[in-house]
């Protein structure tokens, strides 16, 4: 039951650094047809998700076209337990370290896990840490958000998830964050944490993105970029291009 995880592993030997692609249910007209575009680009695995994506029917006829239309993963991204969809290959099935909540730290994992097993559905256990404020996952997770510059709590926070056998840290500074998680932050972090290390929010540029996996980041996620810039298609080539030199 590590497929998915495998493969990641291998994408990892095999292009040092990797980008994955974050659509979000409520954002998207024809969803397929851009995951079959970011596929072609150089995504490896398609996040699928939203803060406040709560309609489960309409989540699944998604997965189900985005995987009709691709071959590389398709990963629930949740934002409650209606994130979770039968036909997906994987789930980040994180633990939100830094909410006010005990719903978003094992809460939400409590109501969703049997679900996960049913579905048979390759579970990632991720440490999911909000940096900043004011973002919806920020305020929905009702997170105590890691102010940027506070690089040493964020070490704490994904120091204290590889101990607690998480696999996978994401940081994470927000869809359409005005600012991404600096590259001292992820530099600290990779110090300190083993393990697979997602970073993503604000992620608009070659050179940023870059800067990011040179600092230690193994995997960026890019969302919004998708749905807002009309040049995407370029923008997302330079991205992946810029990660992998
Ligand atoms: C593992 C299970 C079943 C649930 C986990 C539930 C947790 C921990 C949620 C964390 C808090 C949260 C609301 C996360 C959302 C992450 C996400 C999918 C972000 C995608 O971007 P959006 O926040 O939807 O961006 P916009 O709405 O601004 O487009
Ligand atoms: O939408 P953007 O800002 O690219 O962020 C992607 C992801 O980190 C959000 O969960
Ligand atoms: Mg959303």
């Amino acid at each position: 039951m590590s497929r998915v995880e495998n493969y990641i592993n291998d994408e990892l030997k095999k292009h040092k650094k990797l980008c994955f692609a974050l659509l979000d249910s409520e954002n998207h007209g024809d969803i397929a047809s851009v995951a079959k575009k970011v596929e072609m680009l150089g995504a490896s695995a398609i996040l699928v998700g939203g803060s406040s994506a709560i309609d489960q029917l309409d989540l699944d006829k998604l997965v189900l076209s985005i995987k009709s239309a691709i071959s590389i993963p398709v990963i629930l991204f949740p934002g409650n337990v209606t994130g979770v969809s039968p036909n997906a290959d994987a789930i980040l099935f994180t633990s939100l370290l830094n909410s006010e909540d005990p719903y978003f730290i094992s809460g939400a994992q409590a109501l969703g896990a049997l679900l996960v097993k049913k579905y048979k559905i390759e579970p990632l256990p991720t440490g999911y840490i909000i940096i900043g404020e004011n973002t919806t996952a920020w305020f929905i997770g009702r997170a105590k958000g890691i102010p940027f510059e506070k690089s040493n709590i964020a070490v704490m926070y994904s120091l204290a998830a590889q101990y607690l056998g998480m696999r996978f840290v994401y940081l994470e500074a927000g869809s359409g964050a005005k600012r991404n998680v600096s590259t001292e932050m992820i530099s600290d972090v990779r110090k300190y944490f083993d393990g697979l290390l997602i970073v993503g929010g604000g992620i608009r540029d070659s050179e940023i993105a870059k800067q990011l996996v040179n600092a230690g980041a193994d995997i960026i996620v890019i969302g919004t970029l998708l749905e807002t810039d009309p040049d995407w298609e370029k923008k997302f080539v330079e991205i992946i291009s810029a990660i992998r030199s």
